[in-house]
């Protein structure tokens, strides 16, 4: 993701809006043209009914004949007026659903980002602050940028003409509205500035209680925040967010009292230098009443759209700043759009011969420490391998960058002699079935959970057969259309860590994978099912290439060969048995792990 983040001008960012609206959205770009129209309709009907009617009385014109011309002139106005209202409210509803469908795109950009990306928290930091300036909320970025840029234009061009028109009958009035919209327009981009400063004050805080929000409240962190007390801590940490929050809210409110009293002030002093020539002038009969009723009409419209405008621009340069902030994380969405696009053409596998770690080493984002550190070694076709090593030791991070999940940092995967940077992504996923240590289980039903709609050789029966859930199944009333979690479904169950886990085997087994990762897969089984899975485990890597991590040393003899890994390296290879013999290490873990069964054992023997 680019390090610094790009400047984009306001036309640079209505190009952009205009480009992505063209597709779903494409009426939005007439926005302009219309609101241009209508406004000098109605400036010229609302500019015109008052000097008609001067005009009209100093003329004696037939009463009847005016009335009816003010009453046409006054229904055509109601209709402009209405007819812009309405175009007005399907603007801003056209623009909100752009809006909402960027918010669409920026969960897409979740989905098809390479995994190192959602633990990456500066990234996860730019996403949530892009989308709080930039389309998340109804009063900023997005929502504001095209409407605000309509107004403004449509309300230049109104005070054009005016300027023009009033301009011929008397210079100096306009002249001074203009010269006081002008300091009134500086003194707003000033202020801007600082709102804007004192909003992204508050990022940080907003990521933050995000944070608390998303996960610390997850249902998993339930039972520790209450056996553990961290109610007080957290209600303190929620109150401290919300205090700075506010702190800040209040600073621009007072902020904007302030700004709002100046505006109000220059208003006033323009107001005088206005009228008064023009009083002067009518007092001295060298001015007429039409041309002075018309003339002031103008001037009060003109007036009042200049300041119009002032807002309009303000607004426009706080959302142009805002859309700039939120295109960070668009602007890099589409990047990953077009990539996959150019991958979807890479180089394809359907058959796992070999898969080769060279001079492999990975640190992860936000940390230069290598955790894997220049490991090489080559798997054939249906070789089992077993990765042992302390907590902390790389094991999981060595399977992820097997299955790319995360991209070596130094050193090259390969599979079947190819460069994992050449193979597509999507197909090279499909090549893998893993069982997580804590697998995700989501809100649909059993089957769903297992298939992914997806289609297999193997029905979910067999699966289920096999993984050892099958039993507990049946025993449901809606067997595996049962709902799993209740999030969705009322009725649904949750699943015990075992039956989790079993699931987990399952859903790799039914993805029947050319590879297949298992992460500790029998730590929450009881000893039934993991004698079960061990039992079966030559029968489930048949044909495939089996990867096994586990902290039970007992069960590597299933292995043909366990990688001993330290520290990020590997340091050994072998058969459980030649280890056993030559790395005293090795042998010490393994001893130390039997130990308790042997002396278990005699402890049960002796009485
Ligand atoms: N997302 C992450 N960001 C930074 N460091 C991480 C991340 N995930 C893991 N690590 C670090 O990488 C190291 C190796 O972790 P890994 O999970 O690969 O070890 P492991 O051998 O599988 O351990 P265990 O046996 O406990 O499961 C650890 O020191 C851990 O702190």
């Amino acid at each position: 993701m680019q390090a610094k983040q790009e400047k984009y001008t306001i036309f640079q960012n209505i190009n952009w809006y205009l480009k992505k609206t063209s597709k779903k959205f494409p009426k939005l770009k007439y926005g302009l043209l219309v609101q241009g129209i209508t406004s000098l309709s109605i400036l010229v009907a609302t500019s015109g009914v008052p000097t008609l009617i001067i005009w009209g009385l100093q003329r004696s014109f037939n009463f009847s004949r005016l009335s009816v011309m003010i009453l046409s002139v006054c229904i055509g106005l109601g209709c402009l007026l209405w007819g812009q209202s309405v175009y007005k409210t399907w603007l801003q509803w056209e623009n909100a659903n752009f809006r909402l469908q960027l918010t669409v795109d920026d969960g897409m950009g979740f989905l098809i980002s390479p995994f190192e990306e959602s633990i990456d928290t500066e990234i996860q930091k730019i996403r949530v602050t892009s989308s709080k300036h930039g389309y998340e909320d109804d009063d900023s970025g997005v929502d504001v940028l095209w409407p605000s840029f309509v107004s403004l234009g449509a309300t230049l061009v109104s005070v054009l003409v005016i300027a023009v028109a009033t301009v011929v009958i008397e210079w100096w009035s306009p002249v001074v509205i203009l010269m006081f919209s002008l300091i009134s327009a500086r003194f707003l981009i000033k202020f801007n500035d600082s709102q804007r400063l004192l909003k992204a004050s508050v990022d940080g805080t907003n990521f933050y209680q995000k944070y608390l929000y998303q996960e610390a409240f997850k249902l998993e962190s339930g039972k520790d925040i209450r056996m553990y007390s961290l109610r007080n801590q957290y209600q303190e940490k929620i109150e401290a967010a919300f205090r700075q929050m506010t702190e800040t809210q209040r600073k621009i409110n007072l902020q904007k009292i302030k700004s709002i009293g100046l505006i109000c002030l220059l208003d006033t002093i323009q107001l005088f230098f206005m009228y008064v020539p023009l009083i002067i002038r009518v007092s001295e009969h060298s001015m007429s009443l039409p041309v002075f009723t018309f003339f002031l009409t103008l001037l009060g419209t003109l007036s009042t759209l200049v300041r119009r405008g002032a807002t309009e621009f303000s607004k426009l340069i706080m959302a142009n700043e805002d859309v700039t902030i939120g295109r960070e994380y668009l602007d890099y969405v589409d990047k990953l759009q077009k990539k996959e696009k150019v991958h979807a053409g890479a180089e394809r596998i359907n058959h796992v011969n070999e898969i080769e770690f060279r001079n492999v080493s990975y640190h992860y984002p936000n940390d230069e420490k290598d955790i894997i550190r220049d490991i090489s070694f080559t798997i054939k076709k249906d070789a089992s391998v077993a990765l042992v090593g302390l907590n902390g030791a790389g094991k999981t991070t060595l399977i992820s960058l097997m299955m790319g999940l995360l991209k070596p940092t130094a050193g090259e995967i390969l599979i079947n002699g190819i460069s994992s940077k050449n193979i597509n992504m999507h197909e090279y996923s499909r090549l893998f079935s893993p069982i997580f240590q804590s697998g995700a289980t989501f809100a649909d039903t059993i089957e769903k959970n297992i298939t992914f709609h997806n289609k297999s050789k193997f029905s979910t029966t067999d699966v289920l057969n096999v993984s050892g859930l099958a039993s507990d199944v049946m025993h449901l009333k809606n067997g595996e259309n049962t709902a799993l979690t209740q999030y969705i479904d009322d009725k649904g169950i949750s699943l015990s860590g075992g039956q989790s886990q079993k699931l987990m085997m399952a859903r790799a087994l039914y993805k029947d994978g050319q590879v297949l990762i298992l992460d500790e897969p029998t730590s929450a089984l009881d000893p039934l099912a993991e004698s079960n899975l061990y039992r079966q485990y030559h029968e489930l890597s048949r044909n495939k290439i089996s990867i096994f991590i586990s902290h039970r040393l007992a069960s590597t003899q299933f292995a043909d060969v366990v990688f001993f890994i330290k520290n990020g390296r590997l340091v050994d290879s072998g058969t459980h048995a030649a280890l056993l013999k030559s790395n005293e290490e090795y042998a010490n873990l393994y001893h130390v792990q039997s130990k308790y069964y042997v002396e278990g054992d005699e402890l049960g023997n002796g009485e």
